[in-house]
């Protein structure tokens, strides 16, 4: 048998339910290894090959609200799509968890977007929520993280604070999680619910960000795709 045998790939299933199981109780997960080592790895050389020129300037606000804002996040992304084989896999097994919980939550996910994002040395993303209540179609948040050795001390943490809904400012101040980027591991969280920050590393971060959708129409505003 090969060491490669041994590697134990998670079933999707207990994986869907164990996400499912988060989100009713506590609102977000962070799992350690959710996909397979395979497709970790592949995501992880296919965005440390690319150039400089693949990758553009993160911005804040949707569509016509879009803006740069380099005092808040620094960070540049490529979105992901189906023409290529490696992230065409990713966007699989995210089909697979979004079909897994719309049949064990009824959430009503009906499409999934995601970019790779790179933060090279010093950058960081300020606390932010990914959906404001009633103005988006973004329901639920995935982090993805592909960097090999990643040390505690390279810093680069995903911060996660309480629902806002708290009105003590040390809750409001003190984060409830703080993930470090390891290889392989998958954070997803309620979208509207947590406010969270990425903080500056010594070194290039990677993630791969992504948000399932719901198609429920807001009054006159649709929010567009990206
Ligand atoms: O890379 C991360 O840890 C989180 C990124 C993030 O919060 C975002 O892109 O909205
Ligand atoms: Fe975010």
């Amino acid at each position: 048998m090969t060491a490669e045998l041994l590697v134990a790939v998670p079933d999707a299933e207990l994986i869907f339910d164990q996400i499912a199981d988060a989100l009713v109780e506590t609102g977000y997960v962070v799992l350690p290894i959710a996909l397979p080592p395979s497709i970790a790895e592949a995501l992880f050389l296919r965005i440390a090959s690319f150039e400089d020129e693949v990758f553009q300037a993160a911005g804040v606000g949707r569509a016509d609200e879009f803006q740069l804002n380099p005092f808040v996040r620094k960070d540049e992304i490529r979105w992901l799509s189906q023409q290529d084989p490696v992230e065409a896999s990713y966007l699989a097994w995210m089909e697979q968890l979004r079909l897994g919980l719309n049949r064990r939550l009824f959430m009503g996910l009906f499409d999934y977007e995601a970019h790779f994002s790179r933060y090279t040395e010093g950058a960081f993303y300020k606390k932010h929520v990914d959906a404001f209540k009633g103005r988006t179609n973004r329901v639920l948040s995935t982090v993805f993280y592909l960097n090999p050795g990643w040390a505690l001390a390279d810093g680069g943490q995903l911060l996660v604070y309480a629902d806002e809904q708290s009105s003590d400012p040390e809750v409001l101040s003190t984060p409830i999680a703080k993930i470090a980027p390891l290889m392989g591991s998958l954070v997803v969280f309620l979208s509207d619910r947590f406010p969270h920050e990425v903080t500056a590393a010594s070194r290039l971060r990677y993630s791969i960000a992504g948000w399932f959708r719901v198609n429920g129409s807001l009054g006159q505003q649709i929010d567009p795709p990206r």
